[in-house]
């Protein structure tokens, strides 16, 4: 039996500890982290934010306490300064100052990410946000209740400042949207997906900026305006929110990494030193849809690597299948669903890519109510005609069908292939004829 130390007690770390405790009893687990709580739903806080929920309660799966009860030894608001490899050992420091050190068989680094902040003037005034932590979210709720916030700017149209920008606007507030590219959510998305996105912030009155640079923030003090290379905004809060780098300041270069700084790992998240491990947003992940290591920040990730990571250092090993980076987004009535490469991104990769487009209803004419329109787009590699990416966008909740083309890219299946799949049909919720079947046997 061995003993396991955990930095870093999120949703990685929080899936390894459980697992551990759950599926490997005997096992001694010590866990550190610098903040004072655990297992916080960072994907429910624009909804808390905008008052979509009641608050932040139910934000939490799991506590001290409970990875306590299981027989974790849990330091709380200690943060690990330094890891000695050769001697197995890591060093923190607790809230009072007082210095920890502790002997490991096993290391788990579940370190996490942190926002992205740019370095430009003013990006320390008052009332410039990040939105990462449970606090951050309290934080911003306490400023918007005043009156005096009247004007937000929302840096980054990514998938954080898409949903803020919804948050804000639902308290009636003046809520500009930047990105640096031509639309949101280019990552995920191509031009007729995103288009929809855009149309639908605009008609609830966003004030989108895109395709601008944001070079200063100017205030006395506080923020007032924040200035891009073609125009300036009036603006009484600021939120960053333009990707998430890495935490990967421990272990220094005896740890290979990616090439934005994240801990480079192979399928069972061992790390290039030996009984080390790396989950969750701190760590890579292997994307099936380019053949390659990755990095994907998600909560879905951080929890199945997590699992992976725990099994291999109890002795079990079992092999991550790696992701395709699924991902799904809700932005008042408007839902879209995305998983592996879009167009766009496959033929910036050199692929020779083709998409194959469909749009229907998604129930027969003759069903009058919920059945709105549905919009697909498939992504295959014209040569090896494997599916590479898909997108699919409505205001019906078509979310669970993505999942399919997740599995397909993970599986290599080609557009022939699921042209032909089994899919049922039952009036209440498809056509016989449906936009799956469809979009598959129209590509070329
Ligand atoms: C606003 C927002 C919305 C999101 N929505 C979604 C969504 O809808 N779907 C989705 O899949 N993902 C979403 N994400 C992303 C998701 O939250 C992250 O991918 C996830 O939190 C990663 O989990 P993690 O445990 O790897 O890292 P983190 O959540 O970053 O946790 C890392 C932990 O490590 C601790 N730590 C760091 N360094 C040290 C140290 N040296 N010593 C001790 N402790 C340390 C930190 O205190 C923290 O508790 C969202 C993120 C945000 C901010
Ligand atoms: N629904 C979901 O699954 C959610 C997932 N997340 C995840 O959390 C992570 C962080 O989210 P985001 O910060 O939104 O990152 P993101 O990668 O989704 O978006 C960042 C955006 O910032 C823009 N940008 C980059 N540099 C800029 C600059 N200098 N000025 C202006 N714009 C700039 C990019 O073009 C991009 O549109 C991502 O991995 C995301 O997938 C976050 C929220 C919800």
């Amino acid at each position: 039996m061995s003993k396991i130390v955990v930095v870093g007690a999120n949703h990685a770390g929080t899936a390894a500890i459980k697992t551990i405790l759950s599926n490997h009893p005997g096992h001694q687990v010590s866990v550190y982290d610098s903040n004072s709580n655990i297992s916080f739903l960072g994907c429910g806080m624009a909804l808390w934010i905008g008052a979509q929920i009641d608050g932040p309660e139910g934000l939490f799966y799991s506590s001290k306490e409970q990875l306590e009860s299981m027989g974790a030894v849990i330091h709380m608001e200690s943060k690990v300064e330094d890891i000695n490899f050769e001697q197995k050992k890591i060093f923190a420091r607790a809230k009072d100052g007082s210095a920890l050190e502790e002997n490991y068989d096993k290391l788990i680094l579940a370190t996490g990410s942190w926002p992205i902040v740019p370095n430009i003037p003013g990006k320390d005034l008052e009332n410039v946000q990040l939105v990462k932590l449970y606090q951050h979210a309290g934080d911003v709720i306490e400023k918007i209740k005043s009156p005096d916030i009247k004007n937000v700017v929302v840096v980054g149209a990514g998938y954080i400042g898409v949903e803020l920008a919804e948050a804000f606007q639902r308290h009636g507030k003046n809520t500009t949207l930047i990105d640096i590219e031509k639309t949101c959510l280019p990552v995920y998305y191509d031009d007729e997906f995103t288009s929809l996105m855009n149309q639908n912030l605009q008609d609830h009155g966003i004030h989108l900026a895109f395709g601008e640079r944001v070079v200063e923030i100017r205030g006395s003090g506080k923020v007032e305006e924040v200035v891009t290379d073609k125009g300036a905004y009036p603006a009484d809060m600021v939120v960053l929110c333009i990707g998430f780098r890495p935490n990967t300041n421990l272990g220094g270069e005896k740890v290979e990494r990616f090439k934005n700084g994240a801990y480079l790992v192979n399928k069972k998240q061992e790390t290039s030193v030996k009984d080390v491990f790396a989950i969750g947003d701190c760590a890579t992940v292997y994307d099936n849809s380019v053949n390659a290591p990755n990095y994907i920040a998600l909560a879905t990730n951080a929890v199945r690597s997590g699992i992976v990571a725990a099994h291999n250092a109890c002795g079990t090993e079992i092999e991550s299948v790696g992701v395709q980076g699924s991902n799904g987004i809700n932005i008042y009535d408007l839902k879209m669903v995305s998983t592996g490469l879009t167009l766009k991104k496959a033929r910036s990769l050199g692929i020779n890519a083709l998409a194959t487009d469909f749009e229907d209803l998604q129930k027969p004419e003759f069903m009058k109510s919920e059945n709105p329109p549905v919009k697909i787009r498939i992504v295959y590699d014209a040569d090896s005609r494997v599916i590479l990416g898909a997108q699919m966008a409505s205001t019906y909740d078509i979310s669970m069908g993505i999942h399919l083309f997740s599995l397909a890219i993970q599986e290599k299946v080609t557009i022939e292939k699921l042209a032909l799949t089994d899919i049922f049909f039952l009036p209440h919720f498809n056509k016989p004829y449906n936009y799956i079947t469809m979009a598959a046997i129209s590509a070329k």
